[in-house]
Parts: C-alpha cells; structure tokens; sequence
C-alpha cells in the first residue's frame, strides 16, 4: 500500500486537489481519509462550549485513533472512519466502512505536524496558497457549505486560525517531498501527482 499524505493551510484547496486526483482512478483503487474525520469527539460539551473550541490546533484531533486506523488499513483490515459535521462541531453517530486500496490518501491541515503519522507517509505533499486567497476561498466556502457567518469567520481567523497556522501548518512544508502552488488550478501538478499513482497501480 501507498500511503500520501497531503497537508496544507485551510482554503489552500487540499480536498479539491484530491477530488481531482482521484476522480479519474477507479474508485477501487484508491481511497481517502480526511483528517476533519478524526476531531476528538466533543459529545461531553455543549454546542456554546465546542464552538469556542481552537479547531487549529493539532491537540484537537485524535491522532492516535488516525494512527490505529492507518495501521489497521496496513494490515489490509478496514476501518470505520467517523463523519464529522461542522455544523455541530463535532463528530456525527455515523462512520464510513472504509476499505483498504493500494494507494491511500490521507488530507488536512495538520497531518504532518505529528511525528509517528508523518513517518506513516510513503509521499508528503504540501499544497500551498497565499493567506489572503485562503482567506477568501474560506469565507465563501463556510458560509455556504458549513453553516457559518462573515463575523464567525473572521473571528475565527484571527484569534486562532492564523497564529495556529504560522505556528504549526506552515512550518510543515520542510517536510513535504511535494509543493504544489495552488493560487491557481494546477491541473500540471495534479497530473504529476497522478502518474505517481497510476505507476504504482500497474
Ligand atoms: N485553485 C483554486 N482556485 C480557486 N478556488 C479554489 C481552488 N482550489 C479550491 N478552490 C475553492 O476554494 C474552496 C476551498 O477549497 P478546499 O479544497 O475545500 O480547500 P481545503 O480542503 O484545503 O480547505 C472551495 O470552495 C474550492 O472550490
Ligand atoms: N468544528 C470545526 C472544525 C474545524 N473547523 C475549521 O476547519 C479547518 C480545517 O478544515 P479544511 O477543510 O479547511 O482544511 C480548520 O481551519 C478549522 O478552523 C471549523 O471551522 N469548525
């Protein structure tokens, strides 16, 4: 199994760019784990209480259960990866039976900031966009796919979103073998990206 992790700042466009990898390799062939999958569950909190939750942060997320879960697709054995729902900050009852596949995906924003998951990683790419097209991208995006408002946004940007990604996401890029410059659609780096895979499918 390959294993390629794919990371980069909120916005920068990893969902899209894995959409567009994968959308062209049957689908039994390759599968993905998003990283807003594994945000610890916050079932004991309040809707008030999880919203003020710092979502940038790599203590939010339950690497451990993303670790036990990629050794387990390893093994060749498969996982129930959880549904998270921004709406609700949190994870929903539901899981996705997730098979394992010769090439696995894994995105989010801070997936390589965790030593034993980045080792996990056979390729570990980097897609990165300027803030302010970040910004913009995120803004449109949540305010008509997550439930969010102008005000939740840019509150959020500021007091956590930004200083977590100077701290933590950007520092990454040292270990990706891969940038992909995403200010524009990059159709030449995603076509890169797939031969890679399509070389170890055949
Ligand atoms: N290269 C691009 N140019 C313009 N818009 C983009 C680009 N890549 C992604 N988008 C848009 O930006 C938003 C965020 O992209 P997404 O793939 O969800 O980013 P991420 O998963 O990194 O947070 C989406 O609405 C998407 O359609
Ligand atoms: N309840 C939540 C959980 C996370 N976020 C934000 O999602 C971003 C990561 O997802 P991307 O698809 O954008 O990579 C991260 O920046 C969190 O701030 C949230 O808003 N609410």
């Amino acid at each position: 199994m390959l294993i390629i992790g794919i990371a980069g700042g909120t916005g920068c466009g990893k969902t899209t760019v894995v959409n567009q990898i994968v959308n062209e390799i049957p689908e039994e062939e390759v599968g993905v784990i998003s990283q807003d999958s594994y945000y610890n569950d916050l079932s004991h909190l309040t809707y008030e209480e999880r919203a003020k939750i710092n979502f940038d942060h790599p203590r939010a997320i339950d690497f451990e259960l993303l670790g036990k879960h990629l050794k387990r697709l390893r093994k060749g054995q498969p996982i129930d990866q959880p549904v998270y729902s921004f709406p609700k900050h949190n994870r929903t009852k539901d899981v996705i039976k997730t098979h394992p596949r010769k090439v696995m995906i894994v995105e989010g924003i801070l997936i390589l900031t965790h030593p034993e998951i980045r080792k996990m990683f056979d390729i570990k790419i980097f897609v990165h966009a300027d803030s302010d097209e970040r910004l913009i991208r995120r803004l449109k995006r949540d305010i008509h796919e997550r439930g969010r408002d102008l005000e939740e946004v840019l509150s959020r940007y500021q007091n956590t979103l930004k200083p977590m990604h100077d701290q933590f996401i950007e520092p990454t890029k040292e270990y990706a073998d891969i940038i992909i410059p995403n200010n524009k659609y990059n159709t030449v780096a995603v076509n890169i990206v797939r031969t890679i895979i399509t070389d170890k499918l055949n």
